[in-house]
């Protein structure tokens, strides 16, 4: 079987150990040849590359892999990339939810404006990672988890729209698979999903199993009931659970589809805001959490020179849904996923130029989405204000445009009103300096 190349881009995420052990667990599927891992801050890479050696050293010998901050040896001859970085850090999360919540409006890492002001700090550095890899490896395929997808997704395909071989995807609906499964007690390999939406704003409209029953109904039903609960619901924190027990919530108020759980955001704003705590937000926790665990964990594993005993990863949902993607791609597998891809009728009354997040089956030549036909007006209207949104968020980028900044956090749900925008806007503009173009006033093309 041919072994691959693989580079993962943010190299020092936090979510690396969990991939590495991935790789590792699918080796016998998706072989590997080289692995690289990619990032520009050092301290990060280090600690998270001792841990890969003394991993690999116990289960993956062969494996050549290599650290490093250099771009021709993370991208030269690669056939895969796995790319998660996050410009300007946590530090940058943790304003970026912030500073809404001041105004009252949620703060959230990608939705609503904290998700606009990561979107214009992702866009630059992502389509100079994607330049740089093309320079090395002209055929590798781009995986990318980066966020906020959506707008990631947006900017990447009005540059690189003849470049076949780059996939933006989410792991959320994975998640929620998964989750399905545990509340069904079945395995949630064996489903086959229908969904449409944009990312982190989609629903699931059926779900049939083996046998081709819908499951859906029988899950609202349980979710009704009993609530809803993530697969690895142990593991997570507190601020997660409540986002999946507001699911029984969303189903109450509309019963047609299961809602992806970050919809939460746009139809209770108002509830959601006097939830969220302005001086201590979800980057609090990850940074107090996940960020302290993993590093304290990689740290100690190359201490001991083993892995023996130690629980850096809980959830794998992320690390396996990217390595089940590489491979059934590699392998022309023809699996089926959640992705991101463009429109082109899939949802038959949305713009077709719409990046949207639909179910394909993935292979060797891309994804082949399944369309959804016609959508209701209710879904047709969230979709599309949304979609302005993101579309004019990405205009603000390339235009530099202060105008089209402004219509855009105008459009979104969680902030509405136009002078709550221009505040949200201008002290984001001032955290962000050096990371965002420089926005101008009046040149907005219509
Ligand atoms: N699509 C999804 O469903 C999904 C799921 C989980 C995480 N993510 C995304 O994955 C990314 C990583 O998340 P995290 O919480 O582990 O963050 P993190 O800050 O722990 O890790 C990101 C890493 O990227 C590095 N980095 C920053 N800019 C870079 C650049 N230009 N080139 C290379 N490396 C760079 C940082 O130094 C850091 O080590 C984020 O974008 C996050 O939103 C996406
Ligand atoms: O707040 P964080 O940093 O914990 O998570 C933000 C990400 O949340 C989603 O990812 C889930 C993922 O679906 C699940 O499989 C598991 O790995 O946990 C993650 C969160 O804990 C979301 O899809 C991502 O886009 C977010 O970045
Ligand atoms: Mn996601």
């Amino acid at each position: 079987m041919k072994k691959y190349n693989v580079v993962i881009v943010g190299g020092g995420s936090t979510w690396t150990p969990g991939l590495l052990q991935s790789l590792t667990k699918n080796k016998n599927v998706f072989p590997l040849n080289r692995l690289v891992l990619f990032d520009i801050d050092a301290e990060r890479q280090k600690i998270i590359g001792e841990y890969a050696k003394v991993l690999f050293k116990e289960k993956y010998p062969e494996l050549d892999f290599q650290y490093t901050t250099d771009k021709e040896i993370a991208y030269k001859n690669m056939d895969f990339v796995f790319c998660q970085m996050r410009t300007g850090g946590y530090a940058m999360r943790e304003l970026d939810e912030k500073i809404p919540l001041k105004f009252g409006v949620i703060g959230q890492e990608t939705c609503g404006p904290g998700g606009f002001a990561y979107g214009m700090r992702s866009i630059r550095d992502m389509l100079q990672m994607i330049e740089d890899v093309r320079k090395y490896s002209p055929n590798a395929w781009i995986l990318n988890y980066t966020n906020p997808a959506a707008i990631v997704a947006e900017a990447i395909n009005r540059v690189y729209k003849d470049d076949k071989r780059i996939l933006n995807i989410c792991d959320q609906p994975v998640n929620l698979l998964r989750s399905y499964g545990r509340l069904l007690d079945m395995d949630p390999y064996e489903f086959e999903p229908v969904y449409f939406g944009l990312n982190h704003f989609g629903w699931f409209t059926h779900l049939y199993d083996k046998f081709g029953n819908d499951l859906v109904p029988k899950i609202k039903e349980i979710i009704k009931r009993q609530g809803f609960k993530p697969v690895d619901a142990e593991q997570r924190d507190q601020s997660w659970l409540d986002t999946y027990s507001i699911v029984k919530d969303m189903l109450e108020d509309f019963p047609d589809y299961l809602p992806n759980t970050y919809l939460q955001y746009y139809y209770y704003p108002e509830y959601k805001v006097k939830k969220l705590d302005p001086n201590y937000t979800r980057a609090n926790e990850v940074m107090d959490g996940r960020e302290k665990r993993v590093f304290a964990e990689c740290r100690l594993v190359a201490e001991k020179g083993t892995t023996a005993g130690s629980s850096v990863v809980h959830n794998d949902a992320h690390g396996d849904m990217i390595v089940e993607v590489a491979e059934s791609i590699a392998h022309n597998k023809n699996r089926i996923y959640i992705i991101i891809t463009e429109n082109n009728g899939l949802i038959s009354n949305i713009q077709d130029d719409a990046m949207v997040e639909v179910a394909a089956i993935l292979g060797v030549n891309g994804p082949r989405p399944f369309g959804v036909g016609k959508i209701g007006t209710f879904y047709k209207g969230l979709m599309e204000q949304q979609l302005a949104y993101e579309k004019l968020t990405v205009d603000a980028y390339f235009e530099q445009s202060y105008e089209k900044a402004l219509q855009a956090l105008t459009l979104n749900r969680t902030v509405v009103d136009a002078k709550k925008a221009r505040k949200i806007l201008d002290e984001l503009i001032k955290a962000n300096k050096g990371y965002w173009p420089e926005l101008k006033k009046g040149r907005s093309k219509k």
